[in-house]
Protein backbone atom coordinates (compact mmCIF):
# COMPACT_ATOMS: atom_id res chain seq x y z
CA UNK A 1 0.00 0.00 0.00
CA UNK A 2 1.17 3.52 -1.14
CA UNK A 3 2.50 5.73 2.24
CA UNK A 4 2.10 9.32 2.38
CA UNK A 5 2.56 11.85 4.74
CA UNK A 6 -0.58 13.41 4.20
CA UNK A 7 -3.98 13.09 1.87
CA UNK A 8 -6.40 15.65 1.01
CA UNK A 9 -9.98 14.83 -0.27
CA UNK A 10 -10.99 17.49 -2.59
CA UNK A 11 -8.71 19.61 -4.60
CA UNK A 12 -10.58 23.20 -3.68
CA UNK A 13 -8.85 25.88 -2.08
CA UNK A 14 -9.99 23.97 1.65
CA UNK A 15 -7.24 21.83 0.49
CA UNK A 16 -4.53 23.15 -2.13
CA UNK A 17 -2.70 25.40 0.04
CA UNK A 18 -2.13 23.23 2.23
CA UNK A 19 -0.75 20.41 -0.12
CA UNK A 20 1.85 23.19 -1.47
CA UNK A 21 2.94 24.18 1.75
CA UNK A 22 3.11 20.89 3.17
CA UNK A 23 5.07 19.67 -0.01
CA UNK A 24 7.68 22.84 0.12
CA UNK A 25 7.97 21.53 3.62
CA UNK A 26 9.48 18.64 2.70
CA UNK A 27 6.29 16.35 3.33
CA UNK A 28 4.32 13.49 1.27
CA UNK A 29 1.48 14.26 -0.10
CA UNK A 30 -1.22 13.40 -2.41
CA UNK A 31 -4.39 15.14 -3.36
CA UNK A 32 -7.65 12.92 -4.29
CA UNK A 33 -10.09 14.40 -6.99
CA UNK A 34 -13.40 13.09 -8.32
CA UNK A 35 -14.41 16.48 -10.34
CA UNK A 36 -12.39 19.32 -11.69
CA UNK A 37 -9.00 20.10 -10.22
CA UNK A 38 -9.22 23.40 -7.73
CA UNK A 39 -12.58 22.73 -7.09
CA UNK A 40 -16.12 25.28 -7.10
CA UNK A 41 -14.67 28.28 -7.29
CA UNK A 42 -11.96 27.92 -9.88
CA UNK A 43 -14.47 25.87 -12.05
CA UNK A 44 -17.79 26.57 -11.09
CA UNK A 45 -18.09 29.64 -8.91
CA UNK A 46 -15.92 33.25 -8.48
CA UNK A 47 -13.98 32.61 -11.32
CA UNK A 48 -15.98 31.95 -14.03
CA UNK A 49 -18.48 34.45 -12.21
CA UNK A 50 -16.40 38.09 -11.94
CA UNK A 51 -14.79 37.21 -15.44
CA UNK A 52 -18.34 36.80 -17.11
CA UNK A 53 -19.37 39.90 -14.72
CA UNK A 54 -16.46 41.91 -15.88
CA UNK A 55 -18.36 43.89 -19.17
CA UNK A 56 -21.40 44.59 -17.46
CA UNK A 57 -19.73 45.94 -14.26
CA UNK A 58 -17.94 48.54 -16.89
CA UNK A 59 -21.42 49.39 -18.90
CA UNK A 60 -22.57 50.15 -15.23
CA UNK A 61 -20.30 52.31 -14.75
CA UNK A 62 -20.31 53.88 -18.26
CA UNK A 63 -24.04 54.63 -17.02
CA UNK A 64 -23.02 57.24 -14.51
CA UNK A 65 -22.08 59.43 -17.32
CA UNK A 66 -25.01 59.26 -18.97
CA UNK A 67 -26.14 62.52 -20.45
CA UNK A 68 -23.08 64.09 -19.50
CA UNK A 69 -20.54 62.67 -22.16
CA UNK A 70 -21.54 59.41 -22.48
CA UNK A 71 -24.87 58.69 -24.73
CA UNK A 72 -24.54 55.30 -26.70
CA UNK A 73 -23.24 52.85 -24.24
CA UNK A 74 -22.12 49.28 -25.61
CA UNK A 75 -23.70 46.50 -25.59
CA UNK A 76 -22.43 42.80 -23.94
CA UNK A 77 -22.43 40.19 -26.61
CA UNK A 78 -22.88 37.12 -24.08
CA UNK A 79 -22.08 34.05 -26.22
CA UNK A 80 -18.57 35.74 -27.20
CA UNK A 81 -18.26 36.49 -23.37
CA UNK A 82 -18.70 32.71 -22.76
CA UNK A 83 -16.30 31.73 -25.35
CA UNK A 84 -13.92 33.78 -23.93
CA UNK A 85 -14.91 32.34 -20.27
CA UNK A 86 -13.79 29.19 -21.57
CA UNK A 87 -10.48 30.08 -23.07
CA UNK A 88 -9.53 31.44 -19.38
CA UNK A 89 -11.34 29.23 -17.00
CA UNK A 90 -11.01 25.73 -18.81
CA UNK A 91 -7.20 25.38 -18.87
CA UNK A 92 -6.85 26.25 -14.90
CA UNK A 93 -7.14 22.54 -13.81
CA UNK A 94 -4.71 21.67 -16.53
CA UNK A 95 -2.60 24.32 -14.89
CA UNK A 96 -3.03 23.26 -11.17
CA UNK A 97 -2.25 19.63 -12.11
CA UNK A 98 0.62 20.89 -13.55
CA UNK A 99 1.77 22.99 -10.12
CA UNK A 100 1.29 19.70 -8.29
CA UNK A 101 3.41 17.58 -10.56
CA UNK A 102 6.36 20.35 -10.17
CA UNK A 103 5.89 19.69 -6.57
CA UNK A 104 6.17 16.17 -6.54
CA UNK A 105 2.10 16.01 -5.55
CA UNK A 106 0.43 13.17 -6.56
CA UNK A 107 -3.35 13.86 -7.26
CA UNK A 108 -5.72 10.22 -7.63
CA UNK A 109 -8.55 10.69 -9.78
CA UNK A 110 -11.64 9.23 -8.48
CA UNK A 111 -13.87 9.30 -5.16
CA UNK A 112 -12.23 9.14 -2.27
CA UNK A 113 -13.61 7.21 0.77
CA UNK A 114 -12.10 7.07 3.94
CA UNK A 115 -11.71 3.09 4.77
CA UNK A 116 -10.02 3.64 8.59
CA UNK A 117 -8.22 6.35 10.66
CA UNK A 118 -4.54 6.36 8.31
CA UNK A 119 -6.32 4.87 5.01
CA UNK A 120 -8.46 6.20 2.23
CA UNK A 121 -9.60 4.41 -1.24
CA UNK A 122 -9.49 5.53 -4.70
CA UNK A 123 -11.34 3.38 -7.54
CA UNK A 124 -10.65 0.56 -4.75
CA UNK A 125 -7.14 1.19 -4.38
CA UNK A 126 -6.07 2.22 -0.65
CA UNK A 127 -3.81 4.30 0.37
CA UNK A 128 -2.30 5.01 3.68
CA UNK A 129 -1.39 8.36 5.75
CA UNK A 130 -0.48 9.74 8.71
CA UNK A 131 -2.84 12.82 8.32
CA UNK A 132 -6.41 12.91 6.48
CA UNK A 133 -7.92 16.42 5.37
CA UNK A 134 -11.56 16.10 4.03
CA UNK A 135 -12.04 19.33 1.66
CA UNK A 136 -15.30 17.78 -0.14
CA UNK A 137 -16.95 21.54 -0.37
CA UNK A 138 -20.94 21.43 -0.81
CA UNK A 139 -23.05 20.98 -3.75
CA UNK A 140 -26.23 22.95 -4.81
CA UNK A 141 -29.35 22.05 -3.08
CA UNK A 142 -32.26 20.50 -4.89
CA UNK A 143 -35.50 21.37 -4.32
CA UNK A 144 -37.99 17.99 -3.60
CA UNK A 145 -40.71 18.98 -5.99
CA UNK A 146 -41.80 17.07 -8.57
CA UNK A 147 -39.08 17.60 -12.21
CA UNK A 148 -36.26 18.10 -10.80
CA UNK A 149 -34.66 17.21 -13.48
CA UNK A 150 -36.02 20.77 -15.40
CA UNK A 151 -34.13 22.54 -13.11
CA UNK A 152 -30.65 24.38 -13.08
CA UNK A 153 -27.67 24.97 -10.81
CA UNK A 154 -24.65 27.52 -10.76
CA UNK A 155 -22.76 25.39 -13.26
CA UNK A 156 -25.49 25.91 -15.90
CA UNK A 157 -25.67 29.07 -15.70
CA UNK A 158 -22.19 29.64 -16.07
CA UNK A 159 -22.16 27.58 -18.65
CA UNK A 160 -25.02 29.09 -20.55
CA UNK A 161 -24.69 29.35 -24.59
CA UNK A 162 -27.31 32.28 -25.03
CA UNK A 163 -29.42 34.26 -22.40
CA UNK A 164 -32.63 32.83 -22.63
CA UNK A 165 -35.16 35.82 -22.42
CA UNK A 166 -37.09 34.78 -19.47
CA UNK A 167 -35.07 33.31 -16.52
CA UNK A 168 -36.91 32.21 -13.18
CA UNK A 169 -34.79 32.16 -10.14
CA UNK A 170 -35.52 30.26 -6.86
CA UNK A 171 -34.50 31.87 -3.80
CA UNK A 172 -33.21 35.21 -3.69
CA UNK A 173 -29.48 34.49 -1.90
CA UNK A 174 -26.12 35.67 -3.48
CA UNK A 175 -26.25 33.25 -5.95
CA UNK A 176 -29.79 34.65 -7.53
CA UNK A 177 -29.04 38.01 -6.77
CA UNK A 178 -25.43 38.07 -9.04
CA UNK A 179 -26.62 36.25 -11.62
CA UNK A 180 -30.19 37.92 -11.98
CA UNK A 181 -27.89 41.37 -12.01
CA UNK A 182 -26.15 39.74 -15.24
CA UNK A 183 -29.28 38.15 -16.75
CA UNK A 184 -31.40 41.65 -16.54
CA UNK A 185 -28.18 43.73 -17.80
CA UNK A 186 -28.50 41.60 -20.92
CA UNK A 187 -32.03 42.65 -21.26
CA UNK A 188 -33.78 38.96 -20.25
CA UNK A 189 -37.15 39.08 -18.05
CA UNK A 190 -36.19 38.32 -14.28
CA UNK A 191 -38.55 36.74 -11.89
CA UNK A 192 -37.39 35.64 -7.80
CA UNK A 193 -39.47 33.32 -5.89
CA UNK A 194 -38.38 33.31 -2.29
CA UNK A 195 -40.23 31.57 0.13
CA UNK A 196 -38.95 34.22 3.32
CA UNK A 197 -39.87 38.22 3.25
CA UNK A 198 -36.86 39.24 2.40
CA UNK A 199 -33.51 38.77 0.04
CA UNK A 200 -30.00 38.01 0.80
CA UNK A 201 -30.33 37.17 4.75
CA UNK A 202 -26.87 38.17 5.99
CA UNK A 203 -26.99 41.50 4.42
CA UNK A 204 -27.77 45.11 5.67
CA UNK A 205 -31.21 45.17 4.95
CA UNK A 206 -31.33 49.08 3.69
CA UNK A 207 -28.72 48.65 1.63
CA UNK A 208 -30.37 45.51 0.06
CA UNK A 209 -33.70 47.49 -0.03
CA UNK A 210 -31.72 49.75 -2.66
CA UNK A 211 -30.51 47.31 -4.72
CA UNK A 212 -33.68 45.71 -5.21
CA UNK A 213 -35.20 48.95 -5.99
CA UNK A 214 -32.10 48.93 -8.65
CA UNK A 215 -33.43 45.67 -10.11
CA UNK A 216 -36.59 46.15 -10.31
CA UNK A 217 -36.35 49.27 -12.85
CA UNK A 218 -34.14 47.13 -14.63
CA UNK A 219 -36.94 43.97 -14.84
CA UNK A 220 -36.53 42.10 -12.12
CA UNK A 221 -39.38 40.83 -10.39
CA UNK A 222 -39.38 39.82 -7.45
CA UNK A 223 -41.85 37.26 -5.52
CA UNK A 224 -41.45 37.06 -1.52
CA UNK A 225 -43.25 34.87 0.57
CA UNK A 226 -43.94 32.36 -2.40
CA UNK A 227 -42.50 28.64 -2.70
CA UNK A 228 -42.56 26.58 -6.16
CA UNK A 229 -44.27 23.63 -5.70
CA UNK A 230 -43.74 22.00 -8.97
CA UNK A 231 -42.49 22.88 -12.69
CA UNK A 232 -43.84 21.54 -15.43
CA UNK A 233 -42.59 21.03 -19.24
CA UNK A 234 -44.58 23.50 -22.18
CA UNK A 235 -43.12 23.03 -25.25
CA UNK A 236 -40.34 25.06 -25.37
CA UNK A 237 -40.88 26.35 -22.21
CA UNK A 238 -41.97 25.70 -18.83
CA UNK A 239 -44.54 26.91 -15.97
CA UNK A 240 -43.15 27.33 -12.72
CA UNK A 241 -46.54 26.39 -10.21
CA UNK A 242 -45.95 28.18 -7.04
CA UNK A 243 -48.33 28.01 -3.73
CA UNK A 244 -49.93 31.62 -4.62
CA UNK A 245 -52.04 29.53 -7.15
CA UNK A 246 -49.68 31.52 -9.33
CA UNK A 247 -47.74 30.19 -12.89
CA UNK A 248 -45.10 31.83 -14.14
CA UNK A 249 -44.24 31.13 -17.87
CA UNK A 250 -40.11 30.83 -18.43
CA UNK A 251 -37.41 29.67 -20.40
CA UNK A 252 -35.12 28.59 -17.80
CA UNK A 253 -34.82 27.45 -14.05
CA UNK A 254 -32.18 27.91 -12.00
CA UNK A 255 -32.49 26.56 -8.24
CA UNK A 256 -30.59 28.62 -5.98
CA UNK A 257 -32.05 27.35 -2.42
CA UNK A 258 -29.32 27.21 -0.66
CA UNK A 259 -25.96 24.51 -0.51
CA UNK A 260 -25.04 21.62 1.49
CA UNK A 261 -22.36 19.75 2.28
CA UNK A 262 -20.68 16.80 0.33
CA UNK A 263 -20.23 14.44 3.61
CA UNK A 264 -22.41 11.34 1.70
CA UNK A 265 -20.18 8.26 0.69
CA UNK A 266 -17.51 9.23 1.93
CA UNK A 267 -16.78 6.40 5.11
CA UNK A 268 -17.15 8.83 7.75
CA UNK A 269 -19.53 5.99 9.65
CA UNK A 270 -16.31 4.19 9.23
CA UNK A 271 -14.05 5.81 11.81
CA UNK A 272 -16.84 7.57 13.71
CA UNK A 273 -16.40 11.05 11.99
CA UNK A 274 -19.56 13.05 13.42
CA UNK A 275 -22.16 15.44 10.73
CA UNK A 276 -25.00 17.72 11.12
CA UNK A 277 -27.15 18.84 8.66
CA UNK A 278 -24.04 21.54 8.23
CA UNK A 279 -21.55 19.55 7.20
CA UNK A 280 -18.60 18.07 9.41
CA UNK A 281 -18.23 18.90 13.11
CA UNK A 282 -15.15 19.74 14.58
CA UNK A 283 -13.13 20.94 17.43
CA UNK A 284 -11.25 24.63 17.83
CA UNK A 285 -8.37 22.79 15.58
CA UNK A 286 -10.37 21.87 12.77
CA UNK A 287 -9.70 18.08 13.72
CA UNK A 288 -12.89 15.82 13.51
CA UNK A 289 -13.99 13.55 16.20
CA UNK A 290 -10.29 11.36 15.07
CA UNK A 291 -7.55 13.83 15.79
CA UNK A 292 -5.38 12.66 13.17
CA UNK A 293 -8.24 13.49 10.22
CA UNK A 294 -9.41 17.23 9.67
CA UNK A 295 -11.80 19.09 7.77
CA UNK A 296 -11.49 22.45 5.75
CA UNK A 297 -13.47 24.76 4.18
CA UNK A 298 -16.92 24.51 3.23
CA UNK A 299 -18.09 21.16 4.58
CA UNK A 300 -17.50 21.88 8.16
CA UNK A 301 -20.36 22.95 9.88
CA UNK A 302 -19.60 26.56 10.35
CA UNK A 303 -21.37 29.62 11.50
CA UNK A 304 -18.53 32.01 9.65
CA UNK A 305 -19.44 32.50 5.99
CA UNK A 306 -18.25 29.85 3.74
CA UNK A 307 -16.31 31.30 1.16
CA UNK A 308 -12.99 30.90 -0.82
CA UNK A 309 -11.22 33.03 1.58
CA UNK A 310 -12.01 31.44 5.11
CA UNK A 311 -11.30 27.92 3.11
CA UNK A 312 -7.86 29.23 2.19
CA UNK A 313 -7.34 30.60 5.76
CA UNK A 314 -8.58 27.09 6.75
CA UNK A 315 -6.10 25.53 4.41
CA UNK A 316 -3.55 27.86 5.64
CA UNK A 317 -4.19 26.74 9.39
CA UNK A 318 -4.20 23.16 8.87
CA UNK A 319 -0.64 23.16 7.06
CA UNK A 320 0.80 24.84 10.08
CA UNK A 321 -1.27 22.20 12.51
CA UNK A 322 0.60 19.43 10.74
CA UNK A 323 3.68 21.43 10.84
CA UNK A 324 3.68 21.22 14.65
CA UNK A 325 1.39 24.57 16.06
CA UNK A 326 -0.80 24.36 18.63
CA UNK A 327 -2.15 27.18 18.54
CA UNK A 328 -6.28 26.85 18.12
CA UNK A 329 -8.11 28.40 14.86
CA UNK A 330 -8.72 32.90 15.15
CA UNK A 331 -10.51 33.70 12.53
CA UNK A 332 -10.31 37.80 11.95
CA UNK A 333 -12.99 39.93 10.85
CA UNK A 334 -14.26 38.41 7.70
CA UNK A 335 -15.58 40.58 4.39
CA UNK A 336 -18.69 39.36 2.48
CA UNK A 337 -19.47 40.72 -1.41
CA UNK A 338 -22.36 40.35 -3.22
CA UNK A 339 -21.45 41.10 -7.21
CA UNK A 340 -24.50 42.94 -8.06
CA UNK A 341 -24.64 46.29 -9.73
CA UNK A 342 -23.50 48.01 -7.49
CA UNK A 343 -21.48 45.39 -5.02
CA UNK A 344 -22.37 45.49 -1.07
CA UNK A 345 -20.03 44.28 0.94
CA UNK A 346 -20.31 43.71 4.61
CA UNK A 347 -17.92 43.13 7.52
CA UNK A 348 -17.34 42.50 11.13
CA UNK A 349 -20.58 43.71 13.32
CA UNK A 350 -23.46 44.78 11.25
CA UNK A 351 -25.05 47.88 11.48
CA UNK A 352 -28.39 45.49 12.67
CA UNK A 353 -25.81 44.04 15.35
CA UNK A 354 -24.96 47.34 16.39
CA UNK A 355 -28.35 49.28 16.31
CA UNK A 356 -30.02 46.77 19.06
CA UNK A 357 -26.59 47.25 21.41
CA UNK A 358 -25.71 49.98 24.06
CA UNK A 359 -21.44 49.05 22.61
CA UNK A 360 -21.91 50.40 19.21
CA UNK A 361 -22.75 53.50 17.37
CA UNK A 362 -22.96 53.86 13.61
CA UNK A 363 -22.14 56.64 11.07
CA UNK A 364 -23.68 56.60 7.53
CA UNK A 365 -22.06 58.27 5.12
CA UNK A 366 -23.49 58.81 1.52
CA UNK A 367 -20.06 58.46 -0.02
CA UNK A 368 -20.87 59.23 -3.58
CA UNK A 369 -22.65 62.65 -3.50
CA UNK A 370 -19.61 63.40 -0.57
CA UNK A 371 -16.76 62.17 -2.93
CA UNK A 372 -17.87 62.98 -6.80
CA UNK A 373 -14.54 63.25 -8.33
CA UNK A 374 -13.24 60.16 -7.19
CA UNK A 375 -16.22 58.08 -7.60
CA UNK A 376 -16.60 59.05 -10.64
CA UNK A 377 -20.59 60.20 -10.27
CA UNK A 378 -21.81 57.32 -8.30
CA UNK A 379 -24.31 59.13 -6.65
CA UNK A 380 -26.22 56.85 -4.77
CA UNK A 381 -22.72 54.75 -3.17
CA UNK A 382 -22.53 54.64 0.65
CA UNK A 383 -20.81 53.39 3.37
CA UNK A 384 -22.18 52.98 7.52
CA UNK A 385 -19.48 52.54 9.77
CA UNK A 386 -20.10 50.49 13.14
CA UNK A 387 -18.05 51.89 16.08
CA UNK A 388 -17.12 50.37 19.38
CA UNK A 389 -17.40 52.76 22.51
CA UNK A 390 -13.83 53.78 22.15
CA UNK A 391 -14.69 54.99 18.31
CA UNK A 392 -12.43 51.93 16.93
CA UNK A 393 -13.49 50.41 13.50
CA UNK A 394 -15.45 47.18 14.00
CA UNK A 395 -17.86 47.01 11.34
CA UNK A 396 -18.85 48.40 7.55
CA UNK A 397 -21.79 47.84 5.35
CA UNK A 398 -20.93 49.29 1.68
CA UNK A 399 -23.35 49.96 -1.10
CA UNK A 400 -21.69 50.53 -4.16
CA UNK A 401 -18.93 49.46 -7.43
CA UNK A 402 -15.36 49.21 -5.21
CA UNK A 403 -17.29 48.17 -2.27
CA UNK A 404 -14.32 44.88 -2.80
CA UNK A 405 -11.90 46.97 -3.15
CA UNK A 406 -12.91 49.24 -0.20
CA UNK A 407 -13.80 46.55 2.47
CA UNK A 408 -10.77 44.75 1.85
CA UNK A 409 -8.68 48.59 2.64
CA UNK A 410 -11.43 48.61 6.09
CA UNK A 411 -10.06 45.03 6.46
CA UNK A 412 -6.58 46.19 8.19
CA UNK A 413 -8.46 48.82 10.23
CA UNK A 414 -10.81 46.69 12.11
CA UNK A 415 -8.08 43.98 12.40
CA UNK A 416 -5.29 45.68 13.55
CA UNK A 417 -7.53 48.59 15.52
CA UNK A 418 -5.78 51.77 13.96
CA UNK A 419 -6.57 54.97 16.01
CA UNK A 420 -7.11 58.08 13.65
CA UNK A 421 -3.03 59.19 14.60
CA UNK A 422 -1.78 55.45 12.97
CA UNK A 423 -3.83 55.58 9.76
CA UNK A 424 -2.33 59.95 9.78
CA UNK A 425 0.97 58.47 9.68
CA UNK A 426 0.36 56.74 6.09
CA UNK A 427 0.11 58.34 2.98
CA UNK A 428 -2.09 57.47 0.10
CA UNK A 429 -2.44 58.39 -3.47
CA UNK A 430 -4.32 61.45 -4.41
CA UNK A 431 -6.39 61.14 -6.26
CA UNK A 432 -8.27 57.68 -5.55
CA UNK A 433 -11.04 56.30 -4.55
CA UNK A 434 -9.34 54.84 -1.25
CA UNK A 435 -8.06 57.99 0.15
CA UNK A 436 -11.22 59.81 -0.06
CA UNK A 437 -13.11 56.85 2.40
CA UNK A 438 -9.73 56.61 4.50
CA UNK A 439 -10.28 60.26 5.16
CA UNK A 440 -13.44 60.47 6.24
CA UNK A 441 -13.16 57.42 8.34
CA UNK A 442 -9.88 58.98 10.69
CA UNK A 443 -11.95 62.22 11.16
CA UNK A 444 -14.21 59.74 13.40
CA UNK A 445 -11.95 57.32 14.42
CA UNK A 446 -10.45 56.97 18.16
CA UNK A 447 -7.75 59.94 18.78
CA UNK A 448 -5.10 59.39 20.81
C1 LIG B 1 -21.76 30.31 -8.06
C2 LIG B 1 -20.82 30.51 -6.91
C3 LIG B 1 -20.15 31.72 -6.78
C4 LIG B 1 -19.28 31.91 -5.71
N1 LIG B 1 -18.67 33.13 -5.60
C5 LIG B 1 -17.84 33.35 -4.57
C6 LIG B 1 -17.17 34.59 -4.46
O1 LIG B 1 -17.36 35.51 -5.26
N2 LIG B 1 -16.30 34.76 -3.42
C7 LIG B 1 -16.07 33.76 -2.51
O2 LIG B 1 -15.26 33.97 -1.60
N3 LIG B 1 -16.69 32.56 -2.59
C8 LIG B 1 -17.57 32.34 -3.60
N4 LIG B 1 -18.19 31.12 -3.71
C9 LIG B 1 -17.93 30.11 -2.67
C10 LIG B 1 -16.62 29.35 -2.96
O3 LIG B 1 -16.68 28.80 -4.26
C11 LIG B 1 -16.44 28.25 -1.92
O4 LIG B 1 -16.48 28.81 -0.63
C12 LIG B 1 -15.10 27.54 -2.10
O5 LIG B 1 -15.02 26.96 -3.38
C13 LIG B 1 -14.92 26.45 -1.03
O6 LIG B 1 -13.78 25.70 -1.27
P1 LIG B 1 -13.68 24.17 -0.80
O7 LIG B 1 -12.33 23.72 -1.18
O8 LIG B 1 -14.13 24.05 0.60
O9 LIG B 1 -14.77 23.40 -1.66
P2 LIG B 1 -14.82 23.14 -3.23
O10 LIG B 1 -14.17 24.23 -4.00
O11 LIG B 1 -16.23 22.83 -3.53
O12 LIG B 1 -13.90 21.85 -3.44
C14 LIG B 1 -14.29 20.58 -3.02
C15 LIG B 1 -13.78 19.56 -4.02
O13 LIG B 1 -13.93 18.26 -3.47
C16 LIG B 1 -14.27 17.37 -4.51
N5 LIG B 1 -14.87 16.19 -3.89
C17 LIG B 1 -16.05 16.09 -3.24
N6 LIG B 1 -16.23 14.84 -2.77
C18 LIG B 1 -15.13 14.13 -3.14
C19 LIG B 1 -14.72 12.80 -2.94
N7 LIG B 1 -15.44 11.91 -2.26
N8 LIG B 1 -13.53 12.40 -3.47
C20 LIG B 1 -12.77 13.28 -4.16
N9 LIG B 1 -13.11 14.56 -4.37
C21 LIG B 1 -14.27 14.97 -3.85
C22 LIG B 1 -15.22 18.19 -5.37
O14 LIG B 1 -15.31 17.63 -6.66
C23 LIG B 1 -14.55 19.55 -5.34
O15 LIG B 1 -13.66 19.70 -6.42
C24 LIG B 1 -19.06 30.88 -4.77
C25 LIG B 1 -19.71 29.65 -4.92
C26 LIG B 1 -20.58 29.47 -5.97
C27 LIG B 1 -21.28 28.13 -6.11
N1 LIG C 1 -20.19 36.48 -3.60
C1 LIG C 1 -20.04 35.38 -2.88
O1 LIG C 1 -19.27 35.34 -1.94
C2 LIG C 1 -20.82 34.16 -3.24
C3 LIG C 1 -21.49 34.14 -4.44
C4 LIG C 1 -22.23 33.02 -4.76
C5 LIG C 1 -22.23 31.93 -3.91
N2 LIG C 1 -21.56 31.97 -2.75
C6 LIG C 1 -21.61 30.76 -1.86
O2 LIG C 1 -22.83 30.11 -2.12
C7 LIG C 1 -23.71 30.29 -1.04
C8 LIG C 1 -24.99 30.91 -1.52
O3 LIG C 1 -25.74 29.99 -2.24
P1 LIG C 1 -27.27 30.30 -2.50
O4 LIG C 1 -27.45 31.68 -3.04
O5 LIG C 1 -27.83 29.14 -3.27
O6 LIG C 1 -27.84 30.17 -1.03
P2 LIG C 1 -28.34 31.24 0.06
O7 LIG C 1 -28.47 30.45 1.28
O8 LIG C 1 -27.53 32.47 0.03
O9 LIG C 1 -29.79 31.65 -0.48
C9 LIG C 1 -30.81 30.73 -0.67
C10 LIG C 1 -32.11 31.48 -0.66
O10 LIG C 1 -33.11 30.58 -1.07
C11 LIG C 1 -34.24 30.72 -0.21
N3 LIG C 1 -34.97 29.45 -0.24
C12 LIG C 1 -34.66 28.28 0.35
N4 LIG C 1 -35.58 27.35 0.06
C13 LIG C 1 -36.49 27.93 -0.76
C14 LIG C 1 -37.67 27.50 -1.42
N5 LIG C 1 -38.09 26.26 -1.29
N6 LIG C 1 -38.34 28.38 -2.19
C15 LIG C 1 -37.91 29.66 -2.34
N7 LIG C 1 -36.81 30.13 -1.72
C16 LIG C 1 -36.10 29.29 -0.96
C17 LIG C 1 -33.64 31.05 1.15
O11 LIG C 1 -34.60 31.66 1.97
C18 LIG C 1 -32.51 31.99 0.73
O12 LIG C 1 -32.93 33.33 0.63
C19 LIG C 1 -23.02 31.28 -0.09
O13 LIG C 1 -23.33 30.99 1.24
C20 LIG C 1 -21.59 31.07 -0.41
O14 LIG C 1 -21.12 29.92 0.29
C21 LIG C 1 -20.86 33.07 -2.40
Amino acid sequence: MKKYDIIFVGSGHANWHAAVTLSQAGKTVAIVEKDKIAGTCTNYGCDPKILLDGPFELLDRLKQYQGIGISDAPKVDWSALMDYKHKAIDPLPIQMAGLFKQLGIDVLMGEGKITGEHTVSVNDQEFEAQNIVIGTGQRAAKLNIPSQNYLHDNRDFLDLKQMPQHITFIGAGVISIEFATMASELGATVEIVEFTDHALGAFDQQSVAKLIQKLKSNGVQFNFNEAVTEVKKDGDQYKVLTNKERTITTDYVVDATGRIANVENLGLENVGIKTTRGGIVVDDHLRTAVKNIYASGDVIDKKIPRLTPTATFESNYIAQQVLGSTEEIKYPAIPSVVYSLPRIAQMGVTPKEAEQSPHYHTQKLPYGKQLLFQYKNELDAEITLVFDQENYLVGASIYGNDAPELINLIAFIIDDRLSANQLNQKIFAFPSASIGIISLISTMLHQD
